[in-house]
């Protein structure tokens, strides 16, 4: 689905990494990690093109990206850091926003999707007025609307309460099951729960 060849990336006259190179499958997911400031948010970056590396390339399903990043970027959902929640506007507002400008399914039941992310009686709140961990929620809703093959995540987890955690994985393994792939970045220790789990690591270089 995915190959990543030979990246190399330099910030601040600081290489973070040089010719690395990895594949994503189908059904498979991967998690990034390395200390802080190891580099994993700027090759998450990278590989969704929103920034440019120093060498390299990516191939999707064989194809240069470069090539034809629209069709990419339609297959791909990537919440960052930063969320991409209006925090002006609702829970549902936020969910009719993807809808829109994503073109995701429109058969939603609003109200269900938000009591399943344990948003019971917020869905109509602006969003600002939710706790971090709610606001995460509301942005994670997207993973419950999106059929984008390869999801790409910073941090999910960050904010989440075990439950929450637990929701999160649940709809990991449905995006896997569908032949979907995942790539994210965490600190958390994944291996339990999914056994096929690859790893890439990156290490702090000075
Ligand atoms: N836009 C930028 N301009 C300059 N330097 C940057 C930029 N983005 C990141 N860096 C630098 O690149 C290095 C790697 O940052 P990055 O966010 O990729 O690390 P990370 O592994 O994701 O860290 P963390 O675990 O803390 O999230 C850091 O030293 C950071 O200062």
């Amino acid at each position: 689905m995915l190959n990543v060849e030979s990246i190399t990336c330099i910030k601040q006259e600081r290489c973070l990494f040089e010719n690395l190179s990895f594949e994503l499958k189908s059904g498979e997911i991967m998690q990034l990690e390395g200390p802080n400031g190891a580099g994993k948010t700027s090759l998450l970056r990278i590989v969704a093109g929103f920034t440019r590396p120093e060498q390299g390339r990516r191939l999707w399903f064989g194809e240069d990206v470069a090539k034809n990043e629209d069709d990419f970027l339609g297959e791909l959902l990537f919440i960052g850091h930063k969320t991409g929640v209006n925090t002006q506007l609702s829970a549902i507002e936020n969910i009719q926003f993807w809808q829109q400008t994503h073109g995701y399914p429109h058969s939603i039941d609003y109200y269900n999707l938000l009591a399943q992310l344990g948003l019971v009686g917020l869905e109509d709140v602006p969003v600002r007025m939710l706790s971090a961990g709610q606001q995460r929620r509301v942005a994670l809703a997207r993973l419950w609307v999106s059929d984008a093959k390869l999801w790409m995540l910073d941090e999910p987890f960050t904010a989440v309460d075990k439950k929450g955690v637990t929701l999160l994985q649940q709809q990991f393994f449905k995006q896997l099951a569908r032949g979907g792939s995942i790539l994210l970045t965490s600190h958390q220790d994944l291996t339990e729960q999914f056994q096929n789990l690859k790893t890439v690591t990156l290490e702090y270089r000075f």
